[in-house]
């Protein structure tokens, strides 16, 4: 794995010389010493602060989620494919580096590089370690084909049946400039710097080739990945990600993540996955003003613990059956019993979202809520079935005002040597 055998960690640099700030100034004699706790810190580092870019998998997945998030779709300016290579061949190499908690461009670049020339990093994150940085790249439908469906870069025999036009749910309120996009880069870390540091960096590189279509930032991460994490509360105040679907859960992954045994013109995308974003605007002040009881009985669940309206704790499997004085203890409308695996054809998906802000609207409200993201092994059985049934009779679509929209296909793992995409370019 590269990033065990990579550079040192910004951070760690300054650590090793027991200097924790920004200006640090060593003169001749101290950059020996420099070295020599650069090659000390090396190891603990990556072990520490880094997550591994190469693997058969795309890391930011199924790795634990750290709790910022910056994601940026891009637009391709570029008419030919090798424009296109080139600029995913660059990205690669960024990324490997940032995720290792390097420079841009190798080490001093941001600094040291040339007065005439703009530096190869834009340096905000020199003093910041790697941060569980993670970058997870995708393709939109419409790198394969226009709207018209002309193929614009000889891949729309690649393009998988699976990554459909979403179809329209009811009481979509998309907005175009917040949807869709060729490409998809999400970046989440510990720190919100170095995550915008990513997506920025990258943003500079495909200048001339592609341009940010839209981007989010997003923090307190709404779900649990993994049975090592904590599970957070959403801006609703309610316990999200009980009934994740963990990574540990190696059968779950290869039946409702992971794309597999795949052969053919779309094999390319084995080891892959799909991502589906959607911008879930909350109306906070409406549910403010609700009663606790209105509150639990729209998702299904309490909003000290978490446990389900039929009783237990917080990851006692609901029990849609039990009926109270007035009917089943869970609402059949609420959300729990709206998205459980049993109303759903047993799907699963794996929720990995954050919370946003975007500051407040021009009537005072907040401009907040989900940035929704699932990654699923197909978006037509394990996505559009329940946000059709949830727009129509989930009690919660009333507090909820879906505004973006986006589907990608994540490809598989990059191996050292690769770029990005490459099994897709080279796919014959
Ligand atoms: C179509 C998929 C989903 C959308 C869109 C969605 C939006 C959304 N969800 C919450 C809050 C909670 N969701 C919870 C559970 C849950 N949600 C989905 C799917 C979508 N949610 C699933 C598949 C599940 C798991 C269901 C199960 O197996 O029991 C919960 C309960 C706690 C949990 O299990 O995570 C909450 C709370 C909001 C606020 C929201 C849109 C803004
Ligand atoms: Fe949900």
């Amino acid at each position: 794995m590269a990033s065990e055998s990579a550079g040192v960690g910004r951070r760690k640099v300054l650590s090793a010389l027991g200097v924790g700030g920004v200006g640090l100034a060593v003169g001749a004699g101290g950059v020996l010493g420099a070295q020599a706790a650069q090659s000390a810190g090396r190891q603990s580092a990556a072990a520490t602060d880094s997550v591994p870019f190469y693997g058969a998998h795309q890391a930011g997945i199924t790795t634990a989620v750290p709790d910022r998030l910056h994601i940026a779709a891009f637009d391709v300016t570029a008419t030919t494919r090798e424009e296109l290579i080139s600029m995913l061949k660059e990205w690669t190499a960024a990324i490997a580096a940032m995720t290792a908690g390097q420079e841009v461009g190798g080490a001093g670049s941001a600094t040291d590089g040339s007065y005439e020339a703009p530096p190869e990093d834009t340096g905000e994150a020199l003093d910041l370690a790697a941060s569980h940085l993670t970058v997870t790249v995708g393709f939109g439908r419409s790198l394969f084909v226009d709207s018209s469906g002309a193929d614009r870069f000889g891949l729309k025999d690649h393009l998988p049946e699976a990554l459909i036009a979403m179809p329209h749910f009811p009481k979509d309120a998309l907005e175009p400039e917040r949807s869709d996009g060729d490409i998809v880069v999400q970046a989440c870390a510990d720190d919100p710097q170095v995550a915008v540091h990513a997506i920025r960096n990258l943003a500079r590189i495909a200048f001339g080739t592609a341009r940010v279509r839209w981007s989010q930032l997003g923090f307190g991460r709404t779900s649990s990945t993994s049975t090592a994490q904590i599970t957070p509360r959403n801006l609703f105040g309610f316990k999200d990600g009980t009934a994740n679907p963990k990574s540990e859960d190696g059968a779950v992954m290869d039946q409702h993540v992971w794309v597999r045994g795949v052969s053919g013109a779309s094999a390319w995308m084995n080891d892959g996955t799909y991502m589906v974003t959607r911008r879930i605007r909350m109306t906070i002040e409406t549910w403010d003003r609700s009663s606790l009881a209105e509150q639990e009985k729209v998702i299904g669940r309490t909003k000290k613990t978490g446990a389900p309206l039929s009783g237990g704790e917080e990851f006692t499997e609901p029990k849609f059956d039990l009926a109270g004085r007035s009917g089943p203890l869970i609402d059949e409308s609420s959300h729990v019993a709206m998205a459980h695996p049993s109303r759903n054809n047993g799907v699963q998906m794996l929720r990995r979202g954050f919370n946003y802000t975007d500051g407040s609207d021009n009537l005072g409200r907040l401009d907040a809520g989900l940035f929704f993201i699932a990654f699923v092994v197909d978006p037509r059985t394990h996505y559009v079935p329940m946000q059709n049934a949830m727009a129509k009779n989930d009690l919660l679509a009333e507090y909820l005002r879906h505004t973006g929209s986006g589907l990608f296909a994540i490809p598989g793992g990059v191996a050292d040597g690769e770029y990005i995409g490459q099994r897709l370019f080279e796919a014959v």
